[in-house]
């Protein structure tokens, strides 16, 4: 974040890792599944460095514990709607906010920025779990792993909300917990923060190529407030 660069106006917040601790969701859902496999359960330790890349990636990389490709691809379709039909009957049940999360995105949303969500999740997971948790009203848009034709680390989602909001990505920053956000605002343009918090794919946050690491969403917010206070 550049003194005297151009303003701030709009920023683009992930979902899992980021703004709610989801592991335990996909514990009970994925368990689920593997139970209809017969495969015995696994724990957050497991789970929590192979969330980020969305369900599809999710649901191989759980299957590899067990079965070899051939057999993934033979089973990938029945393991999918499964997963899906556990996960959407105990969506949020177990998923808790982070600290800072309501009151970062009111402060972000004080400072006068427009709001987006940019989350790997399915939509049909993300919708309903951003309106239980209380989330929805701050977002503008909402876009999930499968709304795009190309989810993070490819730049599209970002780009296609900054050209929604007719923003240049130099006006817009991407907050998130993984390398995968990052990547994605980078060849995007945008500004990245980095929380601690989160999963980022079991590798240390340190090594995320980011714009700094802020402790809180709200933390991101008093970044975004002095940027913009040196604006030329
Ligand atoms: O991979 C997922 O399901 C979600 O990941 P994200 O919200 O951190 O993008
Ligand atoms: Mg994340």
């Amino acid at each position: 974040m550049r003194p005297g660069a151009a303003a701030i106006r709009a920023a683009i917040i992930d979902l899992d890792g980021t703004m709610l601790d989801t592991v335990p969701d996909f514990e009970l859902a994925l368990n689920g599944m593997r139970a209809e496999f017969k495969l015995a359960p696994i724990g957050q330790d497991i789970i929590k460095p192979m969330v980020g890349k969305g369900s599809e990636k999710l649901i191989r990389d759980v299957l590899a514990l067990d079965y070899d490709a051939a057999r993934i691809d033979a089973v990938f379709d029945e393991a999918m709607a499964s997963y899906q039909r556990h996960y959407l009957a105990i969506n949020g049940e177990r998923s808790v906010l982070y600290e800072g999360v309501l009151e970062g995105l009111a402060a972000l949303r004080d400072l006068g920025l427009r709001l987006a969500c940019v989350t790997n999740k399915p939509i049909a997971f993300a919708t309903p779990l951003l309106a239980q948790k209380g989330l929805a009203p701050f977002f503008e848009l909402v876009y999930g792993g499968d709304s795009l034709p190309r989810k993070k680390p490819d730049p599209l989602p970002l780009l296609q909300v900054c050209a929604d909001f007719d923003l240049a990505p130099s006006a817009v920053v991407a907050i998130g917990d993984s390398s995968n956000d990052a990547e994605a605002a980078r060849a995007a343009r945008c500004y990245v923060l980095t929380v601690p918090y989160g999963y980022n794919h079991g590798r240390p946050v340190q090594d995320i190529d980011s714009d700094g690491i802020v402790n809180s969403l709200l933390d991101a917010a008093e970044l975004v407030r002095a940027h913009n206070s040196t604006e030329n």
